[in-house]
């Protein structure tokens, strides 16, 4: 796993064909990893959305992760789950998804969660806030220190998250990090795909 990992923004979710027309974009940009981030509850819709993300994945040979919902990832068919601190627990989430779904583990600033979550199963591990965050305002910030810290201790790859751009990226990748994620610097671009492009060209 290695590249641009762009996240869904809740509002696009809200009108499917505009989030299937943008993440296809993404895809177009370079997305090599997309996760469908959907706060909401209208189970119809997110299943619908979810299992069309899932084959748009697919055609660009891209890994389609949802956030939270490990059902979901099993109704969909999705390739894996992404779980924070207050998400279902890791032992739980592989013994529902079995040995080859991916499970990402939100690690923020703390080496001894990742530690903790690579002994667990995890297949990825996310690191953040590095910047500030529109999206999440309230996320605690870590540093691109950590983040060399953490790939020293792990083979793992490494997830960079929080206001992150196609321009503050490239320290974040010499420090480490296998993957960029972001939602504003993708969805909110007027242009999505030469968005997603830019990041793409960051990992060379
Ligand atoms: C790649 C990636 N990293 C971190 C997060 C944050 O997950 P979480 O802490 O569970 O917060 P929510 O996204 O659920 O609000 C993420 N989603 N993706
Ligand atoms: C969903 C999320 N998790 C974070 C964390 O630090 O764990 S930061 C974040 C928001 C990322 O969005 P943007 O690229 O628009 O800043
Ligand atoms: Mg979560």
């Amino acid at each position: 796993m290695r590249g641009l990992y762009a996240i869904t923004p809740t509002t696009l979710c809200l009108d499917p064909p505009r989030l299937l027309t943008a993440v296809a974009s993404a895809l177009r940009g370079g997305a090599r990893v997309v996760q469908y981030r959907d706060k909401t509850h209208d189970h119809a819709r997110r299943l619908a959305s979810a299992r069309a993300l899932r084959t748009l994945c697919d055609r660009h040979r891209a890994k389609l992760i949802i956030n939270d919902d490990v059902e979901l990832v099993l109704e969909a068919d999705a390739h894996g789950v992404h779980l924070g601190l207050d998400d279902m627990g890791l032992v739980e989430a592989r013994s529902r998804l079995g040995p080859d779904r991916l499970i990402g583990i939100t690690c923020q600033d703390s080496l001894a969660r990742a530690r903790a979550a690579s002994e667990g199963g995890a297949d990825y591990l996310a690191f953040g806030a590095f910047f500030p965050s529109r999206t999440k305002p309230d996320a605690r910030q870590a540093t691109r220190e950590l983040l060399e810290q953490a790939r020293v201790t792990t083979s793992l790859p490494l997830c960079a998250i929080g206001g992150i751009t196609a321009q503050n990226c490239a320290p974040l990748i010499a420090a480490g990090a296998d993957l960029i994620a972001a939602v504003e610097g993708v969805f909110a671009a007027a242009d999505i795909e030469a968005a997603a492009r830019a990041y793409a060209r960051q990992f060379g």
